[in-house]
């Protein structure tokens, strides 16, 4: 994929700055030009005046060129300053783009579409390549257009003192221009693959160390896993060390370029000179162009191997970005006017890529109002009933209805203002209490707040607290015990105040008091919320109006033998 076919419709909007920071690098590379062409001319005529005596001294006017080098000296600070600025400026506003472009794609794949890639992965992914392809402006279009627009123009000042000069500087310009940055991406290309590739594995492999760092120690492979990072991260470094062995020795190719035309270039000048086509002060002075010209092409290796790395970085993007949500949203909201009924007829489904179905011919009814308990052996697909009711996987045969209307045309916010769920192995955030209670409900009070914390048994763990609300739980409430981090989510889904509740597992972690506890203080405080309630626990049935037991991927009352 070629990286300018994402950065372009993205860039398009900042193409004024664009434009002027391309203008400006060309004004800043043209006065470090012009000042060492009119320095060669200044310095060499001032000599031959202080040597020639005091009536050469009278007639070579120091004055204009003197002005020149200081008005060229200070044209290139200020455009070298403004260059900065505007570029960086320009990149930086391109890097924002491609993340919300990147956010967009990634966002409707989530969570099925996701399962696929490990987090430190995507992660890096969404920072580190994101950077790569902004800077694509930068470190690669700025350096070879200056390269191609100020070395033309070069050659064309040289052309007017000494045609044959300026015709090797332009051989010279074009080969090393060209062929350098070709040589640096034969050698560089597969290095800078392996690099990416390795990159994103040492990431995702860091990102997972960090954030499991307990497990590695109690499960004694802590020194195993540092070993293998270490290794990883030589492997970087030898690759690394390659690609900059590279480019250096393309900048010394350049250099000898520089100085082997440097001398063809003093050669015309002096043969010039002898037959009077130039003064003497201009030999310097096409020598020192000469050299400074070639300054425009000694970033284009790094360029050329910064291009390699926006390949591979957009390349890894678009690998992320480009898959289809597995069920495509729907664009227009459903208009209910029914009761909320949830039916599954003669579904059947299986997760993707797996022969084992989870779901075959199934039927289920719930109506608004009922309490059910899913009961099932672990793995009989309690849980993915879930996932199929907010759309995440597509089925393969049968129908769902929520509220008599397909369950594929809703959409998860409007599906989630009806139906809020405390999900096994639900994510809390690292914050407060408050913080995540809010998360669910923005809109939640104060007094809210404490009451769903009170009907999930949560208010005298928290009154012992020093902080309350605004106590810190931890990466993904690590600093909550499991039953505690439950009933918080437990909190969350009642702060929500919808008419269906789904609890997974909500008395899992609990002693057996604190269990019938929480399930009478649920039913109290809703009454006429249809509640379902996967479990595993017997203790939870009584509370429940009937019990529906999934086996061979269908749904049977319990009492009752499944098929
Ligand atoms: N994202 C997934 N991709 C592939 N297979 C999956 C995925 N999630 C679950 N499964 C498989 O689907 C089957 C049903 O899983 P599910 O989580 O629904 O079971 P469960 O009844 O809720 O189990 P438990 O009581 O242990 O929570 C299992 O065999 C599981 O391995």
């Amino acid at each position: 994929m070629s990286p300018l076919r994402t950065i372009l419709p993205l860039a398009r909007p900042l193409r004024g700055r664009l434009l002027l920071g391309l203008a400006l690098a060309c004004g800043a590379a043209t006065a470090n030009f012009c000042l060492l062409f009119l320095s060669g001319w200044l310095l060499a005529g001032a000599a031959f005046a202080g040597a020639a005596g005091l009536a050469a001294q009278q007639t070579f006017n120091m004055m204009l060129p003197a002005a020149g080098v200081r008005f060229f000296a200070t044209v290139r600070i200020l455009a070298r300053y403004a260059e900065r600025l505007v570029t960086h400026d320009a990149a930086l506003r391109v890097i924002g783009q491609l993340r919300v472009w990147t956010y967009r794609h990634l966002a409707p794949q989530a969570p099925a579409g996701l399962t696929g890639h490990r987090g430190g992965d995507l992660l890096s992914r969404f920072v580190s390549d994101t950077d790569q392809m902004g800077q694509h402006y930068t470190d690669t279009v700025l350096p070879f257009v200056r390269a191609a627009v100020c070395g033309s123009l070069f050659v064309l000042i040289m052309a007017i003192f000494l045609p044959s000069a300026a015709w090797w500087l332009g051989l010279a310009l074009l080969v090393c221009g060209v062929g350098v940055p070709f040589l640096v991406g034969l050698a560089s290309d597969r290095l800078l693959a392996q690099l990416a590739a390795q990159r994103g594995t040492l990431q995702a492999d860091l990102a997972e160390t960090l954030q499991s760092v307990g497990e590695y120690l109690s499960l004694g492979a802590a020194n195993r896993q540092e070993i293998a990072i270490a290794e990883k991260q030589l492997s970087i470094a030898a690759i690394q060390r390659k690609l900059a062995a590279i480019e250096s020795a393309a900048r010394s190719i350049l250099t000898f370029c520089t100085t082997l035309t440097t001398l063809l270039v003093l050669v015309c000048a002096v043969q010039a000179f002898q037959a009077h086509h130039l003064s003497l002060p201009e030999v310097p002075m096409l020598v020192l162009g000469c050299l400074a010209a070639f300054d425009v092409l000694m970033s284009l290796p790094a360029a050329r191997q910064t291009l390699g790395r926006t390949r591979m970085a957009a390349t890894r993007l678009d690998t992320a970005c480009s898959t289809p949500a597995l069920v495509p949203a729907p664009t227009q909201t459903p208009d209910i006017q029914q009761s909320f009924d949830l039916m599954l007829h003669d579904v059947s489904f299986r997760y993707p890529n797996t022969t084992q179905p989870v779901l075959e011919h199934a039927s289920l009814t719930i109506t608004q109002g009922e309490r059910v308990a899913l009961i099932g052996p672990s793995g009989s697909g309690k849980s993915s009933l879930i996932t199929l009711l907010f759309r995440f996987y597509p089925y393969e045969t049968g129908s769902i209805s929520f509220a008599g209307t397909d369950i594929r045309s809703f959409q998860a916010e409007t599906l989630a203002q009806t139906i809020s769920v405390a999900a096994q192995g639900f994510h809390l955030f690292n914050g407060t209490v408050r913080d995540n209670l809010l998360l669910a409900n923005p809109a939640a009070t104060e007094g809210d707040m404490q009451t769903v914390l009170r009907i999930a048994l949560l208010d005298t763990v928290l009154e012992q607290t020093e902080y309350g609300l605004d106590t810190l739980i931890g990466d993904d409430g690590l600093r909550l015990s499991g039953g505690q981090a439950k009933r918080l989510t437990i909190a969350q889904a009642l702060l929500r105040n919808t008419p269906w509740l789904i609890l997974d597992e909500p008395t899992e972690g609990l002693d057996a008091a604190t269990e019938n506890a929480l399930m009478e203080s649920l039913l109290q405080a809703r009454p006429d919320a249809t509640l379902l309630c996967i479990t595993h626990r017997r203790a939870v049935l009584p509370f429940m109006d009937r019990a529906i037991e999934i086996k061979n991927g269908t749904f049977c009352p319990a009492e009752e033998a499944c098929p």
